[in-house]
This record gives structure tokens, C-alpha cells and sequence, in this order.
């Protein structure tokens, strides 16, 4: 497989850097303005092995494309690379929930790329961890078996371990909802509201993400895996996690830089409007959308989700 690697943000950088020791890696970028190594992932000097460039003819000549790009431009750059791409096996790492159409990307993909076999990677991984070369397993999700297996060879390395499943729609919602989850966690450690109650988010949130994922026809055993509760796990307790340190400063009452991407904040408000769309109680997802567009305090939210019904687990 050739593989190119369209975005080249912090993930797409790192995953380039991880998989260039199997063979060449092409990474474009809409913009390179950097030499060598880049900003996103400061302190990882890029292997020869890969060719960045910001002209897409340049990755076209491949065959396996990973799309390493916010859930929110995807959309956008479909509309104008999607006929380049067709036909290709693309991989989406995005982790998030349209807004506009309310569905993962693996749907935007085939709108785009009807003829395109569709892949998601996803599951617990820092950019950085990954570059660095640590130990990390991930999800291959692909609705077509074959495809799946012929990309959980190429894309696993000695370090970088990934587990195949046909349940594209529980690796993505898990992916997505995870952050929206982490930055109500990082609200209740930034009020200084304690461990326990970001366990009892941690949990709550886990509910709700498992009864949205099911209703939208998820498998409960990809939940409990390494794109739901283990990416889940790892975003609510780390702060290299950009969601739990948007939801720090929320909860703290601290400024957070707007050009960071948290992909969490546009998907709690999609999660919102697919809840009200299909009648799904999701109490602490909905509150992360009002929380972060500024509608209500911490503590409201706080006292509104104490008060709720007493209700069996
Ligand atoms: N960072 C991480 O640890 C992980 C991230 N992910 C997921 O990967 C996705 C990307 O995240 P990440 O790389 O961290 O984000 P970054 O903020 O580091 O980078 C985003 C990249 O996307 C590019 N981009 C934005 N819009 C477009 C567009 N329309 N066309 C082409 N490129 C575009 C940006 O380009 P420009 O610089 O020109 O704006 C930038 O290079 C997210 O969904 C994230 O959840 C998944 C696992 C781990
Ligand atoms: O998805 C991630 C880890 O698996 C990265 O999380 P953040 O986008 O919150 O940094």
C-alpha cells in the first residue's frame, strides 16, 4: 500500500512519523509553513522517509489515504478533494459528529467517495505519544472485512497495535462523544469539584454514550473497547488531552487559546440536536453545549444535574 496522510496536524504528523518506519509516507498539508518539524508537534524532527508537501497532486498517486483532519473542516475538504479521491481506501481519524448533518465522518466519506472503501482509526492515543515511538492500541474499524485486515496490517507497527471490528458506527460515536465526556470532566476538576464527582462523570457520561451509540445501532462491546471506554479513560484523566484542558479552564474560569482544537465543543452542540432528534436523555452532553456557548454558570449546571429524578443505575 502507498499511503499518503491528508492533514497535517499533530495526529496526522504523528501518524506519518509512526508509519514511516514501514515504508515512504506522503503528509499534505493545505498550508506548510514550517520546515523539518512541526509546530503542532514540537520536539519530533520529522524521519526522511516522509514527503510533506501542500500540493495534493503530489498524494494522489496513492492508494490508502488517512484523512487526519478536525470532524468540522472534513465536510468542507471533501466537497473539494472528494471526486480526487474516490475509488481509494480512506481512513478517517476525525473524532467527532458533524454538525451540519449530524453523522460521523465515515458518512460525510461516503457521501463524498460513494466508490471509496471507508475505514476509522481510532481509540486512545496522544499525537505525541505516538510519535514518540510508546507503546499504543487502537481501533480499525471497516464495515468490509478484507479491507479491514489488509489496513490493520499495513497501518500496525511493532509499537502501534490495532484491533479490527466491522462496528464503524460504535468506533466513531465512541471517538466522538469520548470528548465531549473529557470536557466535562475537565469542568468538574477545574471548579475544584474533586475526584469523585469526575468519576461519577466519567460513568454518568459513559451511560449516555453507550444508550446514544446503541439507539443509533453501535455494539455494546465496541463501547467497552479501547474507542469507547478506553479512549473515554484516557481523555477524562490526562491533561495532554486538549478537551479535559478546555474544560479545566471552563470550570476554572481561565482563558483557553480559541485556535486549540477541541473537537468536543462543536460535537456536544451536534449530540444536543441528534438527542432532541431521536427523544435520548443525554444530561451531561447537553450541559457541556450549554456550558461551553456561555448559556449557563458551573454551578447551575452543577445544581441542574444533582436535582434531576432519583432514578434506578
Ligand atoms: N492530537 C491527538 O492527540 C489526536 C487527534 N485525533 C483526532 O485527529 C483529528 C485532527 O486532530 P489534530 O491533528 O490533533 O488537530 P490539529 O489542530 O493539530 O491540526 C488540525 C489540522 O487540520 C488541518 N485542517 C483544518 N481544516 C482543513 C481543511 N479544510 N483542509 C485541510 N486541512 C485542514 C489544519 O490545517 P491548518 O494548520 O492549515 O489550519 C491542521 O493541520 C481530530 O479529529 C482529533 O480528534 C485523534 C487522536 C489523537
Ligand atoms: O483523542 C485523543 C486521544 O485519544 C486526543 O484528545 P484531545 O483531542 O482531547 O487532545
Amino acid at each position: 500500500m502507498k499511503i499518503a496522510i491528508l492533514g497535517a496536524g499533530a495526529f496526522g504528523t504523528a501518524l506519518a512519523v509512526a508509519l514511516s518506519v514501514k515504508g515512504p509516507v506522503t503528509l499534505w498539508g493545505r498550508r506548510i509553513g514550517w520546515r523539518g518539524e512541526n509546530p503542532r508537534l514540537p520536539g519530533i524532527p520529522l524521519p526522511e522517509a516522509v514527503a510533506v508537501t501542500d500540493d495534493p497532486a503530489a498524494a494522489m498517486g496513492c492508494d490508502t489515504m488517512l484523512l487526519a483532519m478536525p470532524a468540522q473542516a472534513l465536510g468542507g475538504f471533501l466537497a473539494e478533494h472528494g471526486p480526487a479521491l474516490d475509488g481509494k481506501m480512506l481512513v478517517s481519524t476525525a473524532k467527532g459528529i458533524d454538525l451540519r448533518r449530524l453523522t460521523g465522518p465515515s458518512a460525510l466519506i461516503a457521501e463524498a467517495c460513494p466508490a471509496a472503501r471507508i475505514a476509522v482509526l481510532t481509540g486512545p492515543s496522544f499525537a505525541a505519544d505516538i510519535a514518540r515511538g510508546l507503546p499504543t492500541a487502537l481501533t480499525l474499524a471497516c464495515a468490509d472485512p478484507a479491507t479491514g485486515q489488509a489496513l490493520q496490517h499495513a497501518l500496525s507497527t511493532p509499537v502501534l497495535r490495532l484491533y479490527r471490528t466491522t462496528d464503524v458506527t460504535g468506533a466513531e460515536l465512541g471517538g466522538a462523544l469520548k470528548n465531549v465526556i473529557a470536557i466535562a470532566a475537565g469542568v468538574v476538576i477545574g471548579a475544584r469539584l474533586g475526584d469523585s464527582a469526575r468519576a461519577a462523570i466519567i460513568t454518568r457520561g459513559f451511560a449516555e454514550m453507550t444508550r446514544l451509540a446503541g439507539r443509533l445501532g453501535a455494539r455494546p462491546e465496541t463501547l467497552t473497547g479501547l474507542s469507547g471506554l478506553g479512549d473515554l479513560t484516557l481523555t477524562c484523566t490526562s491533561q495532554q488531552s486538549r478537551n479535559f484542558r478546555f474544560g479545566h479552564a471552563l470550570g476554572a474560569g481561565a482563558d483557553f487559546d480559541a485556535a486549540t482544537t477541541v473537537e468536543g465543543v462543536a460535537t456536544a452542540r451536534a449530540v444536543a440536536r441528534l438527542a432532541d432528534r431521536i427523544d435520548q436523555d443525554m444530561p451531561i452532553a447537553a450541559m457541556v453545549a450549554r456550558l461551553a456557548d456561555g448559556l449557563v454558570s458551573v454551578d447551575n449546571a452543577l445544581e441542574h444535574l444533582m436535582s434531576r429524578p432519583l432514578k434506578e443505575e
